[in-house]
């Protein structure tokens, strides 16, 4: 024991590192009582170490003090640490008999002797001056024990600039996670949601391990249990990986990404598991493994959304990358890689602040980059249906020029046809004309003659009084077609027909029964005389030469007159008698007027 270095305390020891001159042994019995601790042969010097790695079991520590001159007798040890479960402090009385003080870990906050510190125990040298102090620490995995001699008023003052700090530091998380949780109740995207509760479970996932006291957050106690600390871990990572899932990732694109954060999720809930099944060193090495794959993966993606060009995972890069920092940091430390100093020990808080006023920052970008998404579709969207509410009224104007233009059309349509219609009937009407006259003379042809005979003959017994028919030919007709041609012979006819409808009344018919024979109804009432001397007045206008074409053209005509009824009682017996005067008028030498029991000539021809 006596080769053994002690720390010398002199007054201007206060915040002094003793780790150097710390022995330890380890209890692998874990049985081991303080007497039996204390005989114990085999302490080895820490040698200015403050981790010891992946150690389970009890681990006891020796401290030899001497007082210095002038130094003051009330001291305390403060205990940095943030891994015990539970810790025993020896320490002698003013008779040399040790006095066993616990781990005020789980008292009240108001029962811890200075601030809440809960590894924080007074060495007080009576009369001796030294002392050989003792204490037993119980950690789950690695054991980290960075530890200081302090006079309680320089101490209360650093404690009171690290509580500003640590005070500032969970006001922005928690100030940011109400604030964000007021978002999520207003708006209600979980995201908002599980940023309150990833940023609140690493306030205390930040105290824990800081070696604080749970109770710093609440004046009250803390149910404690073992392997509390894995829970809280295990709690926080659950959340930040659900956090960083609703921000990075998406299951449409990269389902890889989400479904290996959730498989870390689920990594996390069984190191719960663990701790509720009592393996409580599996527990905590499960999270620490956790947190090594999930931290580099989605500071990766994160990477890569942001070189994508993604504003709010830049954001959140930013934000993530000091808690990578610091969870390699503390993965050194548990590995006894490095040692734990005030830098390692705080940067957790600041890293954790900084990552909630980032992660506030992404997420109000992404909100941002959704509302622009939206805004751009329904611009999109408007633009759309003005460019297709414009389409359609020009298609309506297009479609109202059609009709029009097609009205038009079919007016047209219909005015030709109507012309058409019209033609038709006028074409018609020209072919009776032409059916029922005669093209040369223009005369009723001997269709309508009968026609007009019928209805002379019609109201003639209707009305019981007379009426006349006169058959007339050309003489000798012939001869003048013959000598002088036969378009003489057409005038001459286009002549005779002129002269026989002159001499006759509105309402008599004269008509060309075809070649050079003509036909006259001299309809009711109308005398022997008046008929007779209508036919001597036309004979009479034959007897000079007519000039046709420069040749004198001598004609003449022979007249048959018959009367109704007298001559014949229906129109055959009629038309008969007529011929008969006609045939006598012919033999009687031509050129005169004949009917029946009477012939008489004009002298010309005699
Ligand atoms: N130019 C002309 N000649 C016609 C037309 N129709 C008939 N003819 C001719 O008229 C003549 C009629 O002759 P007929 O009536 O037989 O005898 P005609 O010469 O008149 O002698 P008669 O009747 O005995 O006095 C024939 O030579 C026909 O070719 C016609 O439309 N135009």
């Amino acid at each position: 024991d006596d080769a053994s270095p002690a720390f010398l305390v002199q007054p201007d020891s206060s915040g002094t590192y003793i780790n150097s001159k710390l022995e330890y042994f380890v209890d692998t019995s874990e049985t081991m009582t303080f007497d039996e601790a204390r005989s114990h042969a085999d302490f080895v010097s820490a040698g200015g170490r403050n981790v010891l790695a992946r150690v389970r079991h009890p681990i006891w520590f020796r401290l030899k003090l001497e007082r210095g001159a002038d130094a003051p007798a009330r001291w305390w040890l403060d205990y940095q640490i943030f891994s015990p479960v539970e810790l025993q402090f020896y320490s002698p009385d003013q008779n040399g008999q040790y006095i066993k003080q616990a781990s005020k870990k789980y008292e009240p906050f108001s029962a811890h002797p200075s601030y809440g510190r809960p590894f924080f125990y007074p060495i007080t040298f009576n009369d001796q001056q030294s002392m050989v102090i003792y204490w037993r620490s119980v950690s789950h995995s690695a054991f980290i024990f960075p530890v200081r001699i302090w006079q309680q008023e320089k101490w209360i003052d650093l404690t009171l600039t690290e509580y500003l700090l640590y005070g500032l530091l969970l006001g922005i998380m928690f100030g940011l996670s109400v604030y964000n949780l007021f978002i999520y109740l207003r708006i209600r995207d979980s995201m908002f949601l599980l940023y309150f509760f990833a940023i609140v479970s690493y306030m205390f996932y930040s105290v824990n391990i800081n070696g604080l006291d749970l109770n710093i957050l609440w004046s009250t106690s803390f149910h404690r249990f073992k392997g509390l600390s894995s829970c809280i871990t295990a709690t926080t990572g659950i959340f930040s990986v659900l956090f960083a899932i609703s921000l990075l990732g998406n299951l449409k694109r990269r389902k890889w990404f989400s479904y290996t954060l959730y498989g870390v999720v689920a990594i996390y809930l069984s190191a719960i598991g663990l701790v509720f099944a009592g393996q409580y060193s599996w527990a905590e090495l499960l999270t620490q493994w956790a947190g090594g794959v999930w931290l580099p993966l989605v500071l990766g993606m994160s990477a890569y959304l942001s070189y994508l060009g993604s504003v709010w995972a830049r954001c959140y890069l930013i934000g993530e990358g000091p808690t990578l920092v610091g969870s390699t940091l503390l993965v050194l430390l548990t590995q006894g890689v490095i040692e734990a100093d005030r830098f390692n020990t705080t940067f957790y808080f600041v890293a954790g602040a900084w990552s909630a006023i980032m992660f506030s920052q992404a997420l109000a970008e992404k909100v941002n980059s959704l509302k622009k998404a939206a805004t751009a579709a329904l611009n999109m969207a408007v633009t759309e249906k003005t460019a297709r509410l414009k389409e359609a009224a020009q298609y309506q104007i297009s479609l109202e020029e059609k009709v029009k233009q097609r009205t038009k059309e079919l007016s047209l349509e219909i005015l030709l046809h109507q012309q058409t219609l019209e033609q038709l009937r006028e074409s018609q009407s020209k072919l009776e004309e032409m059916a029922y006259s005669d093209v040369l003379t223009g005369l009723p042809n001997r269709r309508m003659f009968q026609d007009r005979l019928l209805q002379a003959y019609t109201r003639a017994q209707r009305q019981d009084s007379p009426f006349a028919l006169a058959l007339i030919d050309l003489d000798h007709f012939k001869r003048i077609n013959d000598s002088l041609g036969h378009g003489v012979g057409d005038q001459l006819l286009q002549i005779v027909a002129q002269r026989l409808n002159a001499a006759l009344r509105h309402s008599d018919t004269v008509a060309r029964l075809g070649g050079d024979e003509f036909a006259m109804i001299l309809t009711a009432p109308i005398s022997r005389d008046d008929a007779i001397s209508i036919c001597q007045r036309l004979l009479s206008s034959f007897d000079a030469p007519l000039l046709i074409e420069n040749h004198q053209v001598q004609t003449g005509m022979s007249i048959g007159l018959a009367w109704f009824p007298d001559d014949g009682r229906d129109m055959d017996e009629l038309i008969g008698s007529a011929d008969v005067a006609l045939y006598q008028a012919k033999a009687a030498g031509r050129h005169r007027l004949s009917y029946i029991g009477h012939v008489t000539g004009s002298n010309l021809h005699q």
